[in-house]
């Protein structure tokens, strides 16, 4: 039986909550009785209640994967098909920031006017929705670890050779076995929808096209199906995994992501408690904290990240290394080490790879630069020689090929990119993913040129001056970047 726009709305309260949630093109939506739900939301019941007995769709798109109410909502709460010409539109009231919005995006520069990857953050700081860049560009705390990742590569400088025949040059490499055209790869960000209504298959077009790797986030608007659906030819895709506290659940997730085709289990290390992110938390994701985890009041104006990482285990240690080992084929790597005696844990577990990260300063504020790890890393691996037994990779901060060729320098395997990516797709859909890896392409090949080099396997680091990295005392103020800073970028709350 289809239901009417007149039989939802009657369930509009807590007693009785029910939601319409639809695909955009279809004339059905499908309606859900979430009353018994309410409380276990992670993001709270008052973000549900403010849907009950309408068309949730705009609220939840970005944040759940499509297939998340089947999944995870009983079936007897499927109400069934929902007649959406018969449910009232909101009469949204002109959102004077909306419409601020909407001109600034009209105005937007060109895509051929962005020449590097801090213009895309310019561009996306400009056009995004507050929420979206609010809980992209949020870092934890007082935000220096993430201007630190950046500023870190400003205290490396080279010794170039020169006389050296660079006719041709190529840096094209391998990531676990995987050939790459460039030593970068599409790291893991949650919640790609919120910047692009298509999410992070934007992503899956843009790494299949230019030949470099994807991550896919546990956390994706997409569900995972779709994004490996998105998948080409013979294109290759990693999966980043946030464990479950229930293992049965990650077991699942790993099992299916093996299944389908994955080829390397990037396990997130550095997250036992998702951090404190303010610009994400102003930007007031959900309502205020209410009634959410039986009876513990969880504050869900921790912003987006904290509303959906409730599952997340804190509990996770190495010895749960030789669990992941057992369940699963896929190369592991450990996201998130941030000291060299656990990259030598690492090989000790018997890992594939880690990546040197602090989440792109979104987790532990204060954390040092992944490059400055790097650098710590390596010639302790090499004095033992351990070097070959485990590939290194690297994120946070790199917007430039010097900054990828820095890290190759010291010897990281290649290197994962982050905001600049989804500020590219936010501001531009793929063809801004697509121009953000050419620029990289563009300065690579011109920087090997400049320092005399013609392929990957001849950076070394005698090719790099690192005296100061570790020498916080004068870090480089950082002007472009640090001009998209502005953690107030949040209009004064205007009196309802
Ligand atoms: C920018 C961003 C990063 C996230 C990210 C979401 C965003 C918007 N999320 S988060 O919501 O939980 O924080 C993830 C995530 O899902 N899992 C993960 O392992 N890293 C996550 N990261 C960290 C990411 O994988 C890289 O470590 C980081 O982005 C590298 O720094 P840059 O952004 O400066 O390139």
């Amino acid at each position: 039986m289809t239901l009417s726009g007149n039989d939802v709305a009657k369930h509009n309260d807590a007693k009785s909550c029910w939601v319409i949630v639809h695909v955009i093109q279809t004339p059905f939506g499908k309606a859900y009785d979430v009353t018994d739900f309410l409380p276990e939301h992670p993001g709270g019941s008052k973000i549900i209640l403010k849907y009950a007995g309408k068309d949730a769709t705009e609220e939840y798109d970005p944040i759940h994967p499509p297939d998340t109410l089947d999944k995870y909502l009983d079936k007897s709460k499927h109400l069934g098909p929902v007649n959406m010409d018969t449910v009232a539109k909101e009469v949204m009231q002109e959102d004077p920031d909306e419409v601020e919005r909407q001109q600034r995006v009209a105005q937007k520069p060109l895509l051929e006017q962005c020449y590097n990857l801090h213009d895309f953050e310019a561009v996306a700081r400009r056009v995004m929705k507050r929420t979206a860049w609010g809980y992209y560009s949020s870092a934890a705390d007082d935000e220096i670890t993430m201007r630190e990742n950046h500023s870190a590569f400003h205290r490396i400088w080279f010794r170039p050779r020169v006389l050296v025949d660079v006719e041709k040059v190529d840096f094209s490499t391998k990531m676990l076995g995987t050939p790459c055209s460039i030593p970068i790869y599409i790291t893991a960000t949650a919640l790609g929808k919120l910047g692009n209504p298509e999410g992070e298959v934007v992503l899956t077009r843009a790494a299949h096209k230019h030949e470099v790797i994807q991550m896919i986030p546990t956390l994706a608007s997409c569900s995972f199906d779709e994004i490996v659906d998105a998948r080409q030819g013979d294109q290759v895709q990693w999966l980043q995994l946030y464990v479950n506290k229930d293992r049965e659940i990650t077991k699942k997730i790993i099992q299916h992501a093996e299944k389908r085709g994955c080829k390397g289990l990037f396990i997130t290390v550095d997250a036992p408690q998702l951090g404190r992110r303010e610009k994400d938390m102003r930007s007031k994701f959900t309502d205020p904290g209410s009634n959410v985890q039986s009876g513990s009041t969880t504050d869900t104006s921790q912003g987006a990240a904290r509303a959906i990482s409730s599952f997340i285990d804190p509990s996770l240690s190495w010895k749960d290394i030789p669990w992941f080992q057992s369940v699963t084929k896929m190369p592991i790597i450990l996201k998130g080490v941030q000291r060299v005696e656990d990259v030598l844990k690492a090989v000790e577990a018997g890992v594939q790879g880690v990546v040197l990260s602090n989440h792109g300063g979104r987790q532990l504020d204060f954390a040092r630069s992944a490059v400055e790890i790097l650098a710590e890393t390596m010639p302790v691996l090499r004095e033992r020689g351990l070097e070959n037994k485990i590939e290194i990779f690297v994120d946070g901060g790199i917007r430039r090929a010097t900054d990828i060729i820095k890290c190759l320098c010291l010897g990281a395997t290649g290197v994962g990119i982050g905001r600049p990516f989804l500020y590219a797709m936010s501001a531009y859909g793929q063809p801004g993913v697509d121009r953000a890896i050419q620029l990289l392409k563009d300065e690579m090949e011109m920087n090997m040129r400049l320092i005399g080099c013609t392929k990957v396997s001849e950076l070394h680091p005698e090719l790099l001056d690192t005296r100061a990295l570790s020498v916080h005392a004068t870090t480089p103020v950082d002007h472009l970047s640090g001009a998209v800073y502005d953690p107030l970028a949040v209009p004064a709350q205007r009196p309802k």
